[in-house]
């Protein structure tokens, strides 16, 4: 059996990274080997212990580089899995790619400038990298169904809603499912009518090809989106509801696999699947 694969996972403290630790530690081919988190409040806590499963030795630590130098020294090459937040997410990618460690990226919020800038940075040092704006196979599939129905309507919509601790909007899932919609080279929504917003923005957020985005923050949410078709006497609508973040785990275990496989940056979980 070849060696398991080292895994740092970045933001471990936080909802998504103490489910990754979960999912690493109960995967025979991966080794949970650096836990990092910038909350003081789980210094030096047992990563397991903090994810509810047995102690796993591997105390949280805010030192990403230490523990990136540190994963270097393993006989395989390692993967980072970062989900931090929008505001540190660049800096910690150019940080493990530096340290020759394959990111795997779920934080959300990254702007295509910076996306276009670490996809040069990955393909110059021959590093494999992947950016998931959702790792749920609901999305891929809901994704999928929408570009379908794009080619028999011209009016579409988009809402997403998530719970009220999310920094960004809108979605990166949002984001990239107009950006799909955009690729099928169309513009939707031709103008009815001269519109005017009494209050400004209610009329949603612009997004590529003139597909409005929608965003919607509450707690008891977890993470939904709709992609709402209409055409004269019909709407079809398309939803995707998130009741528990253990739906991302199967797509997060199987980029970690991917990207080692990888020599260059790579984005959206339909891409590897
Ligand atoms: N791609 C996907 O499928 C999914 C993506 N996400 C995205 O993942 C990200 C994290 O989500 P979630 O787990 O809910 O957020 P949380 O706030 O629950 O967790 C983030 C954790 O990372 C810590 N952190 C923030 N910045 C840094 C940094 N620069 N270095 C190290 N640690 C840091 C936070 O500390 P502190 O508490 O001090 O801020 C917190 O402990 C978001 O961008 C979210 O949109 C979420 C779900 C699925
Ligand atoms: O913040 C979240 O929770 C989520 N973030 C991702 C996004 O911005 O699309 C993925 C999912 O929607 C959950």
């Amino acid at each position: 059996m070849p060696n398991p694969i080292p895994v740092i996972i970045n933001g471990a403290a936080g909802k998504m990274g103490r489910e990754v630790i979960k999912a690493v530690a109960q995967a025979p081919d991966l080794t949970l080997v650096g836990a990092v988190d910038r909350n003081p409040a789980w210094l030096g806590q047992d990563a397991g212990e903090l994810a509810g499963i047995e102690p796993l030795e591997i105390p949280i630590t805010d030192q990403l580089e230490p523990t990136l130098g540190m994963a270097v020294q393993e006989r395989e090459l390692g993967v980072m899995v970062d989900f931090t937040h929008p505001s540190g997410v660049y800096h910690n990618v150019r940080s493990a790619i530096a340290y020759g460690i394959r990111p795997v990226v779920g934080t959300t919020g990254l702007s295509s400038e910076q996306i276009q800038d670490l996809a040069e940075f990955a393909d110059k040092a021959s590093t494999g990298c992947l950016i998931i704006p959702n790792f749920s196979i609901g999305v891929v599939l809901l994704q999928q169904a929408a570009l379908q129905a794009s080619r028999h309507f011209d009016h579409v919509e988009i809402i997403e809603l998530h719970h009220n601790q999310k920094a960004d909007a809108p979605s990166g899932t949002a984001i990239q499912t107009a950006e799909l919609l955009a690729e099928m080279g169309k513009t939707y929504n031709p103008a009815q009518v001269q519109e005017t917003e009494t209050i400004p923005g209610v009329r949603g957020g612009l997004a590529a090809e003139n597909i409005r985005i929608h965003s919607v923050r509450l707690p008891g949410l977890i993470a939904h989106q709709e992609v709402i078709f209409g055409a004269p006497g019909q709407i079809y609508t398309l939803r995707h509801d998130t009741s528990d973040r253990a739906c991302y785990m199967p797509g997060v275990l199987l980029a970690i696999r991917k990207v080692t496989q990888l020599k260059n940056l790579v984005y959206g979980l339909e891409k590897i699947l």
